[in-house]
């Protein structure tokens, strides 16, 4: 009887659920944080903005000054942005541009293009008038700590941290921030067929996807990884090579993570090799990604995908990386959406089918069929196509739910 989906996922995230709970702190540099998660909550060390300052070019003044049909006021010293201005005199009006702070006394600003005449005064100029237009208080104004005050919580500890969490830090003055210890990852790609990329190709050979598609998919969710290179087809090198490199304790692994080898060939290297070992091979109800193998290698956790390569990304996608989420906080899920079909799909019953395809305006289009081998098609697909084990026909315009890539 195969294994539901959700059941695999659990038993992935109570594998490796002590490894996580092992991971400490690390301090980092910002850029080195990117991908990485925040380890505690951090609180804002100053208000932002830091000072009250214009969002426009233009005058700042005191909105007092300017009745409801405007007013003719003397031009006051510019305000450049940076500067430390001078308060803002009575019956004045201060040319300020973007980001400038204002003037104390200065309440509201006048874009340049609402003032007559409708350019800046040269700053030799000293006897200056402008016409001005009545202001409401505030206008314009970015007041000091209306995006956050001084104190108040940045971000949680759990954050993911992406480029727009990495500007928060650096507008806060922060150059380093204490995120969580990923996981390392052991990456063992595996088949006497399999070569590395950039060498030359011989008969009945291809060439590695596995290892560099799971490894950037590792590495966008945050993990650390180790790739061993590729093992050949006897169980003893596959175990010299894992041997190896969990003797490493300069780069302690976590999990370790193996392609191929694990369906009912009659050279499975990695069935194998985990003879005596408590690793279980079993079959999940999905497709692709059916054959998997999961259990401890010499105390090391150990996931066994299959080898298709469309096999490895989505046995990532709907196991490891949800069950990373759950364990390590590693919140990297994917985004869920409903959308429409664009064409009538058959799936297979009894199996929770993962179909590959783009979506746009809210409507799916299947991208190749259902082979696990196709790479090409998987590279044109921006999402995840979700079709339960129940369902055998589908229509075009019918709802199915896609994991955005
Ligand atoms: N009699 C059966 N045959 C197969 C079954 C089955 O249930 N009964 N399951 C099929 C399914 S589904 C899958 S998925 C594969 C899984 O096979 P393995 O995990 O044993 O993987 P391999 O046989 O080593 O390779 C499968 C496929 O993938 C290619 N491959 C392997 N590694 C790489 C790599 N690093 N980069 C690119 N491509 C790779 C390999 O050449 C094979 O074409 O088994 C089915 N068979
Ligand atoms: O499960 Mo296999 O991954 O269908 O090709």
């Amino acid at each position: 009887m195969p294994r539901s989906v959700a059941a695999h996922r659990q038993a992935v995230a109570e594998l490796l659920t002590a490894a996580a709970a092992r991971k400490g702190t690390l301090r980092l540099p910002l850029m080195d944080a990117l991908g990485r998660v925040l380890a505690v909550d951090l609180h804002a060390p100053l208000s932002l903005p830091p000072f009250a300052n214009s969002q426009m070019d233009g005058f700042a003044v005191r909105s007092a000054d300017i009745p409801d049909g405007g007013a003719r006021l003397r031009v006051a010293a510019p305000v450049p942005a940076g500067a430390a201005p001078e308060a803002l005199k009575a019956g004045h009006a201060a040319p300020i541009m973007t980001g400038a702070m204002m003037p104390e006394g200065a309440d509201a600003v006048v874009p340049i293009e609402k003032a007559t005449p409708g350019t800046f005064p040269a700053p030799t100029d000293v006897d200056a008038e402008v016409e001005l237009p009545t202001v409401e208080p505030g206008t314009y104004v970015r007041d000091c700590g209306s995006d956050i005050e001084k104190g108040a919580l940045a971000l949680a500890s759990g954050t993911l941290l992406g480029p727009s969490q990495l500007g928060l830090l650096a507008a806060l003055g922060l150059g380093e921030v204490e995120t969580r210890q990923p996981l390392r990852v052991l990456l063992v790609t595996t088949g006497d067929e399999v070569l590395e990329p950039g060498t030359e190709l011989t008969a009945g050979k291809i060439y590695d996807s596995n290892g560099t598609l799971l490894e950037a998919s590792m590495r966008q969710a945050g993990l650390d990884v180790v790739r061993t290179g590729i093992s050949g087809d006897q169980p003893g090198d596959l175990l010299a090579v894992l041997r190896q490199h969990l003797r490493n304790t300069e780069k302690p692994v976590d999990v370790i993570v193996s392609t191929g080898g694990v369906s009912k060939g009659a050279y499975e290297v990695v069935r194998l090799a985990m003879t005596g070992h408590p690793v279980e091979f079993l079959h999940v109800a999905m497709q692709p990604g059916g054959p998997q193998g999961l259990g401890t290698f010499e105390g090391t956790p150990f996931v066994g995908f299959p080898g298709n390569p469309v096999s490895c990304l989505v046995s990532f996608e709907m196991f490891l990386r949800p069950a990373l989420s759950q364990v390590a906080g590693t919140p990297s899920p994917r985004p869920v959406l409903r959308v429409r079909l664009a064409a009538d799909l058959t799936s297979p019953e009894g199996k929770h089918q993962v179909r590959r395809g783009t979506v746009v305006d809210g409507v799916v289009r299947m991208e190749g069929g259902a082979g696990s081998h196709l790479v090409h098609a998987l590279a044109r697909a921006n999402a995840l196509v979700q079709i339960p084990g129940d369902v055998t026909e589908l229509a075009e315009g019918d709802e199915v739910e896609v994991w955005m890539l």
